[in-house]
């Protein structure tokens, strides 16, 4: 089986195109992801990306965690995805359709003498309401909630991009115990779904820095849809404007939330190597 190892600032993926070839039977998908995103034992990846057949998009992108469970959106995986598209998947399309879990995204792409330069992907609405995130609790949405996690009061905003978002403005990035709060945050017994982490440093109304601790990966060096989270808790907390540079680990992306309610994430897509998975 043929895959494809890709990247979006460092947040990487074993991209599987099974529009193309058939998944082998045996193992199921949370096993092989597991197996294949292992650092030592396997590939390496933050998740695996599988392409699929869409009766209403291009492609269908489904998204498998590293720990094997499966995630609605990925920003950074479906800015790789139309890359590929457009290089080796036969879609000549500057815009595409690409459908999700969390609905149909729009990737469209930079080109620079024929290359993709960059992508920027309209990534839908965001949703506040607290059972769409989904979190326990009363109606409403989350903003600036206080948390308490042993003993010690955070507090949180709430984003779904059709993906959980807990948020969490801190003055100094570089001091947040992300190993030691990110896990507990993640499987905090308010969010039945988990959670994506997000600690943001405000540097000025538009640019922020950021680190994650993603649900089913751990720390990232990168994640566009908490990126896109990150923004959308900045404005709602009147921290940030509605364009802002998102600095992460990997890198930076661009985020635009449009007076259309909708996001817009730009940012880079790599392709670094290919191979051979065997069929056993
Ligand atoms: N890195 C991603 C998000 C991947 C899914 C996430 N771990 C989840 O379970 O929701 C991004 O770039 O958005």
């Amino acid at each position: 089986m043929q895959f494809f190892k890709v990247h979006g600032l460092g947040n990487d993926f074993i991209l599987v195109d099974l529009v193309k070839q058939e998944w082998p039977g045996g193992e199921n998908l949370s096993e092989s992801a597991r197996r294949l995103c292992h650092r030592q034992f396997g590939i390496g990846a933050d998740g695996l990306v599988l392409l699929h057949p869409s009766p209403r998009a291009d492609v269908f992108m489904q998204v498998i965690n590293s720990d094997g469970s499966e995630a609605e959106m990925c920003g950074n995986a479906i800015r790789c995805v139309a890359k590929y598209l457009y290089e080796r998947g036969g879609i000549k399309k500057e815009v595409m359709h690409i459908e999700t879990r969390a609905g149909v995204m729009v990737p469209r792409l930079v080109l620079e003498n024929g290359r993709v330069a960059a992508v920027r992907v309209d990534m839908g609405i965001p949703r506040l309401e607290r059972q769409d995130i989904p979190m326990i609790g009363p109606p409403g949405s989350v903003i600036k909630e206080p948390l308490v996690l042993e003993g010690q009061t955070f507090h949180i905003t709430a984003v779904s991009m059709g993906n959980p978002h807990c948020v969490l403005f801190v003055p100094d990035v570089e001091q947040v115990d992300l190993y030691g709060l990110g896990p507990k945050l993640e499987k905090h017994p308010l969010f039945p779904r988990k959670t994506n982490v997000e600690f943001v440093q405000v540097l000025n109304r538009s640019e922020v820095r950021v680190r994650v601790w993603e649900r089913g990966a751990g720390p990232t060096l990168a994640c566009g849809t908490g990126a896109c989270a990150t923004v959308v808790a900045g404005v709602l907390n009147n921290y940030t404007d509605r364009e802002v540079k998102v600095h992460l680990p990997g890198g930076t992306l661009l985020i635009e939330w449009k007076e259309d309610n909708h996001l817009y994430m730009t940012g880079p897509a790599e392709e670094i190597f290919c191979g051979q998975i065997p069929c056993s």
